[in-house]
């Protein structure tokens, strides 16, 4: 069983735009946008009676769709209980984007039927998933949840927390700095780092709200979330800024990696570094800062 904290390759997850499948103009302006990922979504931004004119537009949307361009693509689909959960699947499999978001998970069960799902289509090496956590027995679930990343392959591979829904169903009031949420938000990200997966913290809604929109950001970013989920193009740079690296994260990131990289230092497993006790575990997190930096620097690259 996989232990470390990290069981798949390092990936940008900063900035996770959502954009309705339906919505044409959209969709042409996500894929020149400078976020890490879009989410095309299907489900509750697309009203029940344009949900078919949803996929289809999603599928002619993937038959030109740059697939080399960096940006990850991920299918919010509809619950598998209603009308449209299995269309989308099958839409799914004509786009075959990077990953499928599954809403409203509740229960183990629900990621294990979309992963079982892929299988029996013969699709083994098809999309990731990822799982909205958004409904007030998810919570209650979150460890057996995120325990699915360990089986079918360790398919299971994002939790993407939704407030909206979670608020509504609990009443949980939405007041800045989110004070009766934390504890639930550092729940999420605890079970997810248990099981090796990425968590993206949720979308905030008022996207003329800069301000507020960055003290979430960094709020997130603190609580230890990778990226944010978003809902509009004004909100990518500040979400890319505050879950990126700083020069002066990277130079402590470097100055780590090099003290225990220096001759003196050799076989250490502990070294004093500006007057501060460092181990080994900070040389593995400044390692990963760095791979980040560099990652970054490529994005930027290829744009
Ligand atoms: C919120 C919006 C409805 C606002 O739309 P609009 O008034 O049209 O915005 P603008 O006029 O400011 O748009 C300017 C241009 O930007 C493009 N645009 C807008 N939004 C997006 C987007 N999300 N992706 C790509 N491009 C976007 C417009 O087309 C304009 O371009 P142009 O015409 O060329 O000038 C709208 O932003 C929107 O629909 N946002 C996404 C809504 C959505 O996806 N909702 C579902 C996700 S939220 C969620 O999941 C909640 C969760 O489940 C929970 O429970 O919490
Ligand atoms: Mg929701």
């Amino acid at each position: 069983m996989n232990r470390t904290p990290h069981h798949h390759p390092l990936r940008l997850r900063r900035s996770v735009l959502s954009v309705p499948a339906v919505n044409a103009r959209a969709l042409a302006k996500s894929a020149l946008l400078d976020c890490d990922a879009v989410i095309f979504d299907l489900e509750d931004s697309v009203l029940p009676e344009k949900k078919a004119e949803a996929r289809a537009a999603l599928v002619e949307h993937f038959k030109t769709l740059d697939r080399s361009s960096g940006q990850e693509h991920v299918i919010r689909i509809n619950a598998l209980d209603g009308p449209d959960g299995v269309l989308d699947l099958e839409a799914v499999l004509d786009c075959m984007p990077d990953a499928v978001l599954l809403p409203k998970v509740s229960e183990p069960q629900d990621v294990l039927t979309v992963a079982d799902w892929f299988s029996e289509a013969g699709a083994d090496d098809g999309p990731r998933l990822w799982a909205m956590i958004e409904t007030a027995a998810s919570l209650l679930n979150l460890a057996a949840i995120a325990e699915t990343g360990r089986t079918r392959g360790g398919r299971l591979d994002c939790f993407v927390v939704g407030l909206n829904d979670l608020r509504k169903e609990t009443g949980i009031a939405d007041v800045p700095g989110r004070p009766f949420l934390v504890p639930l938000l550092l729940q999420v990200v605890v079970a997810a780092r248990a099981c090796g997966l990425d968590v993206i913290d949720s979308v905030f809604n008022d996207f003329s709200d800069d301000e507020n929109f960055g003290a979430e950001c960094r709020q997130g970013r603190q609580m230890g979330f990778d990226g944010k989920m978003l809902i509009h193009p004004a909100q990518i740079a500040a979400a890319n800024e505050a879950y990126g690296v700083t020069e002066a994260e990277a130079a402590e990131a470097l100055a780590i990696v090099s003290a225990f990289a220096a001759p003196d230092n050799a076989g250490k497993a502990v070294v004093s570094l500006a007057g501060r006790m460092v181990e080994k575990l900070h040389a593995d997190q400044a390692g990963r800062i760095l791979a980040k930096a560099d990652l970054i620097n490529d994005r930027k690259k290829k744009a």
